[in-house]
């Protein structure tokens, strides 16, 4: 199936438009009357520009309130069409969308925009050209695609046919599967969007907030399985109004876009195998067992910090790498990795970043048919020089420029720690009771949010939770949750609008985007913040008036709201549990760990917390450190 994207979905002049739709692999483009208006080329270079890159120009757009018009309106009308139809000739573009009119002039009637659309397909076919009749979700008289259906059904002239736009269809809640009963062939374009679920009027809404199928709460896959189901073959076209994505990077959003139909065929073709069998089949989307380890990248010195503060934590060196100044530190389930190489990535990193989380090791079923899913979703892969006795592992980039391997049980990366660490005599303390990663929480500036929500949910098996305010002293940051079923992967990612918010303050310090907080579960939170007392490690002091508002709150003992205060514990509680946090001391720019233990099936991440825990941390650090309001 042919990919398209409207212009209007990408910043730029029209030239950077097309050559970033062009570079990320889609096979069309529609485009927008004003991105050609506001552009000094002629309709002939504009034809050229798309020809040279490999562009079919899907249609032309958008053409307003047409139909249901009185004279001497309607003359005029079908005047501005002729005067479309010369441009359209000159650009090369085979359709023109008209949408449902909003004009107070409009008289309504499907009879009456029946006919009004006969005449303009037999003016259209004259010139070779085809009309396509959108309902706008916010139109006068048509707003539904059932009613264009209608119009359209009654004009019976082969130029003429639907154009479906998923937004204008499920932001009004019409069940795509009324779609199911259009011929394919009357259908001469489907546009698709995604949006976010707002309680907002539709024009707005519309024009603000779409963003890629995948990224929002829409039912688009349904929409375009109802699609499939007509028979419907041509282009699956983007048209995508969004703020953020008009002042974003041109590529970035295109590439994000290509990727968000990539993942939507899929969708499609898996749930409807019979009806969808020419879309090509990717392997599955990968279901991940767990986090294998993290891997820190730093010079000496930092390395000694922060192998001091894991021993704190209750880790031990359990081994050594073979030909790299790698370590391994180990506890329960857990590693963590300190490569303080001088070459290599893991160096580059630290170049740029200093020390920090670069890389995570994913545990999946199958690592290569994982790798091979991720490129097919434009993900791009990560190798480096593979010395001696070291193995290949499958890997992409991931958040700023950070890696994800992807480590299985079946093949030789099973045996990764034996084949290229030699175990070291545990050194350490005795282990503080730590069993697994609980959440890895990435930093990333908000614009980037969406790019990495759909990055992850295309290629594992996990879902998003809805977005989440976490209150700043000095701003708003946005925390999305991505989870898979069993949690045994919990990302979250925090999306800073302010660098004067502690996440902002890290991303500007560390140059990017990188986790910037790794939570560790423990089966016994007292004993572990006892035992990291007794190893030394102060924790995050949480303001007494915390504890005072927790006990009038959720009428917690007073006996165990001494022991949370004493030992500095948050804690929340949702319908299926409890749940008990701890933070350590920031370490560099605001980088820490945290323990979580988790009761019952308590969901959440504490995000009731974190105001009190963030503005903790800014008492703690510092006051230089971070810009005053
Ligand atoms: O917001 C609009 O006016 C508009 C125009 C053309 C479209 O295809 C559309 O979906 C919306
Ligand atoms: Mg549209």
């Amino acid at each position: 199936m042919k990919t398209s994207i409207a212009t209007v979905s990408i910043s730029g002049d029209l030239r950077e438009k097309l050559e970033a739709i062009a570079a990320a692999g889609f096979d069309g483009v529609e485009i927008f009357e004003n991105d050609f208006l506001a552009f000094d080329r002629s309709p002939a270079e504009v034809r050229l520009m798309a020809e040279d890159l490999g562009l079919d120009i899907t249609l032309f757009q958008p053409f307003r309130d047409f139909e249901g018009l009185p004279e001497p309106q309607r003359r005029q009308a079908f005047d501005r069409a002729e005067r479309k139809f010369d441009l359209m000739q000159a650009l090369g573009a085979p359709l023109m969308l008209v949408c449902s009119s909003v004009a107070p002039a409009a008289m309504g009637g499907i009879d009456r925009a029946a006919a009004d659309f006969r005449e303009l397909g037999e003016r259209a076919a004259k010139r070779g050209s085809k009309v396509g009749y959108e309902a706008l979700a916010w139109g006068r008289h048509v707003n539904d695609h059932r009613d264009a259906w209608e119009v359209v059904r009654r004009a019976d002239h082969p130029n003429v046919g639907l154009i479906l736009d998923s937004f204008h269809s499920l932001s009004r809640r019409i069940d795509p599967d009324t779609i199911r009963s259009i011929p394919g062939d009357k259908i001469f374009i489907v546009q698709l969007a995604d949006a976010p679920a707002l309680d907002m009027d539709l024009l707005y809404w519309s024009r603000h907030f779409r963003n890629m199928p995948g990224e929002g709460d829409l039912p688009v896959v349904d929409f375009a399985r109802a699609v499939a189901a007509t028979g419907y073959t041509g282009p699956l076209s983007l048209e995508i109004f969004n703020d953020q994505f008009r002042a974003g990077s041109p590529r970035t959003i295109a590439l994000d876009g290509h990727r968000s139909l990539t993942f939507l065929m899929d969708q499609v073709r898996e749930a409807e195998p019979a009806i969808a069998p020419t879309l090509p089949a990717l392997p599955r989307r990968v279901s991940v067992k767990g986090v294998s380890f993290v891997e820190f990248t730093a010079d000496e010195s930092e390395a000694e910090t922060l192998r001091s503060m894991l021993g704190q934590l209750g880790f031990a060196r359990t081994g050594r790498h073979r030909s790299k100044s790698v370590e391994r530190f180990s506890q329960g389930d857990i590693n963590i990795v300190i490569n303080t190489e001088r070459e290599g990535l893991a160096h580059a990193a630290y170049l740029t970043h200093g020390t920090s989380a670069y890389a995570m090791g994913l545990l999946v079923e199958d690592a290569q048919a994982t790798l091979a899913r991720a490129q097919a979703l434009d993900a791009q892969p990560f190798a480096q020089r593979v010395a001696p006795g070291e193995l290949s592992i499958p890997a992409v980039r991931g958040v700023g420029g950070g890696v994800i391997y992807f480590l299985d049980d079946h093949s030789d990366l099973a045996r990764v720690w034996d084949v290229e660490f030699e175990a070291a005599p545990a050194a350490g303390a005795g282990g503080a009771g730590l069993v697994g990663f609980d959440h890895i929480a990435q930093t990333m500036n908000y614009e980037e949010m969406l790019t990495w929500i759909l990055f992850y949910r295309s290629i594992f098996l996990v879902d998003k939770g809805p977005m989440v305010d976490v209150v700043d002293p000095s701003g708003l940051v946005r925390s999305q949750v991505i989870e898979n079923d069993d949690g045994s992967l919990r990302l979250t990612l925090n999306g800073a609008e302010s660098h004067r918010t502690l996440a902002g303050h890290f991303i500007a310090e560390t140059f990017g985007s990188s986790v910037q907080h790794i939570a560790f579960s423990s089966g016994d939170i007292f004993a572990s913040a006892r035992a990291l007392k007794a190893n030394g490690l102060e924790p995050l002091q949480i303001s007494r008036n915390y504890y005072d508002d927790l006990a009038a709150r959720l009428g917690l003992a007073s006996e165990t709201i001494a022991q949370l205060a004493e030992l500095n514990i948050l804690y929340d509680r949702d319908a299926g549990g409890e749940f008990f946090q701890l933070y350590t001391p920031n370490f560099g720019e605001g980088f820490f760990f945290e323990i979580v233990q988790r009761k019952g099936a308590y969901a959440g991440y504490g995000a009731v917390n974190a105001p009190f825990r963030i503005a903790a941390q800014k008492r703690s650090i510092r006051p230089a450190n971070i810009p005053a309001r």
